[in-house]
């Protein structure tokens, strides 16, 4: 499967151009980076990748066609602050169940604990928090993820938890991955390739 951004152009009502004839493309399995100084675009190209918003410019396809404008996205995004992915008054069963039926092995490798599921946000710590967030994104039929600095506020062995789980998942579901990151070492150990806004 090959997801694709074809001359790629955006900017906010009123201002410049944050990226114009960008082609970009992932395929399954593959795991790109996306690297550039902060506020040259990579939040924004992520949500334009993943429909959370239109380009100005451009189209997003998928194997040739377009993305489903309704029901379950195909491109998952998940990204620094989970706490504005939930919604505050849910509890985590009923925001797993968004993305369908979780992989119980996958929320082990995730160290998710039975006990959260019935707590709403605000009694999880953000990181518990962000691995609900990555379950309910891989939980469906997600065959490419978009990482935008999804492990970027947890500890050093958090981090590596989440990223082990998630890359044994995309490996074992053929996943491709786009890696949004400040951490050059994180992209350099982990990314096939990277597209750079430097
Ligand atoms: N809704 C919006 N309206 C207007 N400008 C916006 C909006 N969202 C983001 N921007 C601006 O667009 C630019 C690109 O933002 P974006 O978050 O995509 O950059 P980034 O490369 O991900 O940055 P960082 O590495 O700091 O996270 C920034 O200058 C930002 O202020």
């Amino acid at each position: 499967m090959l997801l694709e951004g074809k001359n790629l152009g955006f900017r906010y009502d009123g201002n410049d151009w944050l990226f114009r004839n960008l082609d970009v493309t992932v395929h399954s399995g593959e795991i790109v980076g996306l690297v550039g100084p902060s506020g040259c675009g990579k939040t924004t190209l992520g949500q334009v990748l993943a429909g959370h918003q239109l380009p100005v410019e451009g189209v997003i396809a998928l194997n040739g066609q377009a993305l489903p404008r309704s029901g379950y996205h195909p491109v998952q995004l998940v990204f620094q602050h989970p706490e504005r992915a939930v919604n505050p008054r849910w509890r985590m069963s009923r925001v797993l169940d968004e993305g369908g039926i979780p992989d119980p092995a996958f929320m082990d490798a995730l160290g998710i604990q039975e006990s959260w599921l019935q707590r709403t946000p605000s009694e999880l710590s953000g990181g518990e928090l962000q691995r609900i967030c990555i379950a309910r994104a891989l939980g469906g039929n997600a065959r490419f993820l978009i990482a935008d600095e999804m492990t970027t506020m947890l500890d050093a062995i958090t981090q590596a938890q989440i990223w082990h789980a998630v890359l044994e998942a995309a490996k074992a579901r053929n996943l491709g991955l786009l890696v949004i990151s400040h951490d050059q070492q994180l992209v350099e150990r982990i990314c096939d390739r990277r597209i750079s806004f430097w």
